[in-house]
């Protein structure tokens, strides 16, 4: 797996990679002014739900284009929904030819709602009482009673929850709709809010795809923490990652010890952001965490299943007093911004008290 210690094997530690060096060395000038903190995790674990948490704080809102932006990423998630669901069936040996004609429907109808501009009309009261219809039918909800055992969004019963308020022309996405949308992250994306007076904060948001982790090495230069971010749901479900089938919290779980031993970030603190928690107590409700993790004796609660994931993240890192571990549930709003900064300072305290010992 080309994460951050495979690639300074291949590139060594000298400085020598051509864009990748440039890039550091701007990075290491703007470090001396701000704190730098990067995102890291696997795909889908919500580093970019958490940015886009401080994003909006920090910008009052949303902009009118990036709503109209998000639009389009909404519609297309609801379009992937159905295809998801439907797969799901076949996978899962339900019969789904009674509902193959409305799913052939609901996908030209998005796939042209994808390009619509808001003055476009397209008539959407019909389709909406289809998307419905078939949310509701039995076939689909069988499937949904079993989506850690398919590929499916997380946001599908949000968002088949307000089709009302999405299929139609005009719509604007609201700021949870905006938290909820998921389009990986390709490149990087970066974010500077103020984090105390005279310093501020630079946010490093990269995607988590094996592919996109191959460039993390070009990030980890002079980090004032690193914020790891790991799906909890995923304890029941699997990923696919560079083609392999894994358990996502297995997977999870070796990307962060696999970043953890990097030599270039043996000095960075470490934040683990236990993410998705509500989800993970939904799940934790019919299917007991030993089922990934034959180890865990119980009780099947989510205070104690969680204290043992957290067990696990504990002792996959060998610096003790440089890491620290909190829960979330990145799409509420409450929150989020606050244990970042909160977090920060903690991480900002002991590191002056260690350079002071040394
Ligand atoms: N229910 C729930 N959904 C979440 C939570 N955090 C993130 N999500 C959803 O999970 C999906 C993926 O989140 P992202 O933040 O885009 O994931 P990412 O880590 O940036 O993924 P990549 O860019 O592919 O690496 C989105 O649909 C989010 O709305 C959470 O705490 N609860
Ligand atoms: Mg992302």
């Amino acid at each position: 797996m080309g994460t951050i210690t495979s690639q300074v094997k291949k590139f060594g530690n000298n400085g020598s990679m051509s864009r990748g060096a440039s890039a550091v060395s701007t990075r290491q000038q703007q470090a001396d002014v701000e704190l730098r903190v990067l995102l890291l995790g696997t795909a889908g674990a919500g580093k970019t739900t958490v940015f886009k948490q401080l994003q909006m704080l920090h910008k009052s809102g949303f902009t009118e284009r990036h709503r109209l932006l998000y639009r389009h990423v909404i519609y297309f998630n609801v379009n992937q929904i159905f295809k998801e669901l439907l797969d799901g069936c076949v996978q899962l040996g339900i019969d789904s030819s009674a509902i193959q004609p409305q799913i052939a429907e609901i996908t030209v109808y998005l796939s042209k709602m994808e390009g619509k501009t808001q003055t476009q009309n397209l008539s959407s009261s019909h389709i909406v009482e289809v998307m419905k219809d078939l949310w509701n039918s039995s076939v689909l909800q069988q499937c949904f009673a079993r989506r850690n055992e398919i590929r499916l969004l997380d946001s599908c019963e949000f968002f088949l929850g307000e089709l009302n308020t999405i299929i139609r022309m005009g719509y604007s996405p609201t700021t949870d709709d905006i938290l909820r949308a998921y389009a990986t992250t390709i490149g990087t994306d970066e974010f500077v809010f103020p984090f105390r007076p005279g310093l501020e904060a630079r946010l490093i948001d990269v995607g988590g795809l094996a592919i996109a982790r191959r460039q993390w090495v070009n990030y980890v230069n002079n980090l004032a923490a690193v914020f790891y971010v790991c799906d909890l749901s995923g304890y029941c479900r699997t990923v696919e990652d560079d083609g392999v089938e894994k358990n996502s919290l297995h997977h999870s779980l070796a990307v962060f010890k696999e970043v953890e031993e990097s030599p270039l970030l043996k000095k960075t603190p470490f934040v683990v952001l236990l993410n998705k928690t509500d989800l993970f107590d939904t799940f934790l409700s019919s299917l007991p965490l030993s089922t990934c993790m034959p180890d865990f004796e119980g009780p099947n609660d989510p205070f104690s299943a969680e204290a043992f994931i957290r067990d696990h993240f504990l002792a996959a890192f060998s610096r003790k007093s440089a890491i620290y571990i909190h829960s979330t549930s990145a799409i509420n709003a409450q929150g989020v911004e606050k244990m970042i900064i909160d977090t920060m300072k903690v991480v900002m305290k002991k590191m002056k008290s260690n350079q002071s010992m040394e």
